[in-house]
């Protein structure tokens, strides 16, 4: 396979005492949806801040087409767990943000993010404040301010994480259409072996903190899939795969 759009070697980070990632070693190439599944507190999240360069790493480094970019922010979109829209601004004044930020006209912003409305199931919706919003629209809006940020590498960290189970599942599959009609390429942070099937071109397993890599997993069939290819023998087996190796962890 040619360059990765991003890679990460050998990055390690501790928080005083506690060794959050003992280390991590991924790459992801362009137009891939890669998923990073394991336990709560293994270093996800902590992985995601140091790949967006919110965090700077103990050791290891970071390669954006080639290029380190260690100690750099701005190479990737991040939308990290919680909700951060602004509740003062109306939806389409938050999604605008990254546009602003980059230079462009708060008229010419709305007129590009209010074209994209009716992907992310916001149409209409553009100036209600987030409060009048759906937990699954509020992530949309979210999730339609991290793609204007135009970065070539998106970081999703649990985005339908606090949906209730139906909304997860409509979210589900329509970033699954979404990511491959836009060619999007996809770090995504999940805790949902399932989700992560449905989604992904491969997975990675981490290990309890401090975090390893410890298996990397090649998703049967081709994206986008449906619903119906889970229950598929090969998905199961992978599933199986996948339970035996978070919950062995969890015993050893
Ligand atoms: N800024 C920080 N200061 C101190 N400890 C931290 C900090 N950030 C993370 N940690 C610790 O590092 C470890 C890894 O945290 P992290 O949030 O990356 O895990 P996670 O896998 O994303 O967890 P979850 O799935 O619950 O979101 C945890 O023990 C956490 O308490």
């Amino acid at each position: 396979m040619n360059q990765p759009l991003i890679e990460v070697q050998a990055v390690e980070k501790a928080f005083g005492e506690t060794v959050a990632l003992a280390s991590a070693d991924l790459t992801v190439h362009s137009g891939e949806f890669v998923s990073i599944i394991g336990q709560s507190g293994c270093g996800k999240s902590t992985l995601l801040d140091i790949i967006s360069g919110l965090v700077g790493p103990d050791r290891g480094d970071i390669f954006l087409d080639g290029q380190s970019v260690l100690h750099s922010t701005g190479h990737a979109g991040y939308m990290p767990q919680q909700d951060v829209l602004l509740p003062w601004r109306t939806i389409i004044d938050n999604v605008i943000l990254p546009l602003q930020i980059d230079g462009t006209t708060k008229k010419a912003a709305r007129k590009i993010a209010q074209e994209q409305l009716p992907k992310f199931g916001l149409e209409g919706f553009g100036d209600r404040y987030p409060d009048a919003l759906s937990g699954g629209m509020k992530q949309r809006a979210s999730f339609l301010r991290t793609c204007l940020t135009k970065k070539k590498l998106l970081l999703l960290d649990e985005p339908f994480g606090k949906l209730d189970a139906l909304t997860r599942l409509e979210m589900q599959q329509w970033l699954v259409k979404l990511a491959h009609s836009m060619s999007l390429t996809i770090l995504f942070v999940t805790h949902d072996i399932d989700e992560a099937l449905l989604l992904s071109d491969r997975i990675y397993v981490m290990s309890p903190r401090p975090g390893r890599i410890v298996k990397e997993l090649h998703v049967e069939g081709e994206r986008p899939r449906s619903m119906e290819t889970l229950s598929s023998p090969q998905l199961q087996e992978q599933k199986q795969t996948l339970l035996k190796m978070l919950f062995d962890q969890e015993r050893s």
